[in-house]
C-alpha cells in the first residue's frame, strides 16, 4: 500500500480553533459502515423492527456520525418547491438579495411539514439507551435553522486551479443536521482514519449528521464529524441543510445512560443557546 501523507487543517469550533491531521489523498468512497444507508420505514414496524432500526442508528452515530436516510417522508414536492424558491432567490441581482435581512427571512417555513424535532430526536434518545421521550421537555420550542446554500460554478476551471468554492472544514454545532444536496457531489466527510470520504448524493436519500451538542450530551459516544464542501465544476451546486437544536434556554446534562464509573461525565450541564449561538 502507498504511504499516506497528511497535513494539518484548522477548524473553528465551539471550543476555539482546533488543529486536525488529515490525509492529502483524494476522497474515496465510504464503506457501508462508514456512511450507511438506513431505511426509516421500520419506524412503523413491529417492536423488533424498531429495535433493529435503533441499533443501526446507534452504530452509525457512534462510528462516523453520518448516515443516509431512505423513506424519510419528506415529500419530494416540498423539496422541489423549496429548491425552486431558493433558485429564484439566488438568481436575483445581489442588490435585491441584500434587501433581505437574514434574521427576518423565513427560509425554514418550507420545512415545517417535515415533522417536529421531538419526534426526530426520540430515535436518538432510544439509540442513547434512554426512553424515547427523554428529550421531549427540552425540544418543545427548539432553535431550528434552515439554510439554502448556493455554490456558484467555476467556468473553465483548470484541473490544477486552486480556486475553491465551498465551505471549509467544520463540525455542525447543534444536535443533528438533515441535509438535502443536489446531484453535484462535493460533500466530504473525515473518516476515523483521517481520510476524506466522498459523501456523494444518493437518489432518494437525505444525509443526517450528528452535531457538537449531541456529541457533548452523549459523553462523546456519538460523533460530530468534520466535513467540508467544494464545488469544483462549471455548474452551480445547491443544498438545503436543516439544523435541529434544543430549546435554547434548557440546561442539558450528559445523558445518564452514557455515564458510569468508567465513563464519568466529560462536560458540565449547559444550554444549547449558550453553546450554539
Ligand atoms: O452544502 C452541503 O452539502 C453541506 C453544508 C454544511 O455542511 C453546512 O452548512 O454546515
Ligand atoms: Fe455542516
Amino acid at each position: 500500500m502507498a504511504t499516506q501523507t497528511y497535513t494539518q487543517i484548522e477548524l473553528l469550533s465551539a471550543n476555539g480553533t482546533v488543529l486536525r491531521r488529515v490525509s492529502t489523498a483524494p476522497p474515496r468512497l465510504p464503506t457501508n459502515d462508514e456512511i450507511p444507508i438506513i431505511d426509516l420505514a421500520p419506524i412503523d414496524g413491529t417492536l423488533d423492527e424498531r429495535k433493529a432500526l435503533t441499533s443501526r442508528i446507534k452504530a452509525a452515530s457512534e462510528n462516523t456520525g453520518f448516515f443516509y436516510i431512505r423513506n424519510h417522508r419528506i415529500p419530494e414536492e416540498l423539496i422541489q418547491t423549496s429548491l425552486s424558491q431558493a433558485k429564484t432567490f439566488f438568481d436575483q441581482p445581489l442588490s435585491e438579495k441584500m434587501k433581505i435581512d437574514s434574521s427576518a427571512s423565513n427560509v425554514s417555513s418550507g420545512y415545517h411539514g417535515v415533522g417536529s424535532t421531538q419526534s426526530d430526536l426520540s430515535i436518538f434518545a432510544l439509540a442513547l439507551g434512554e426512553r424515547e421521550d427523554y428529550f421531549d421537555d427540552v425540544t418543545s420550542h427548539p432553535g431550528a435553522d434552515a439554510l439554502y446554500i448556493h455554490y456558484p460554478g467555476i467556468p473553465d476551471v483548470a484541473a490544477d486551479s486552486d480556486i475553491d468554492v465551498g465551505i471549509g472544514s467544520h463540525t455542525d454545532i447543534q444536535c443533528f443536521t438533515l441535509l438535502w444536496q443536489d446531484n453535484s457531489g462535493g460533500l466530504q466527510v473525515l473518516s476515523a482514519q483521517d481520510e476524506w470520504l466522498d459523501a456523494r448524493p444518493i437518489e432518494g436519500t437525505l444525509v443526517v449528521n450528528i452535531g457538537d451538542f449531541l456529541q457533548r450530551l452523549s459523553n462523546n459516544k456519538f460523533k460530530s464529524t468534520v466535513h467540508r464542501v467544494y464545488n469544483r465544476q462549471p455548474d452551480s451546486r445547491y443544498s438545503m441543510p436543516f439544523f435541529f437544536g434544543f430549546n435554547p434556554e434548557a440546561v442539558c446534562k450528559v445523558v445518564p445512560s452514557c455515564v458510569d464509573d468508567e465513563h464519568p461525565p466529560l462536560y458540565e450541564p449547559i444550554s444549547c443557546g449558550e453553546v450554539c449561538s
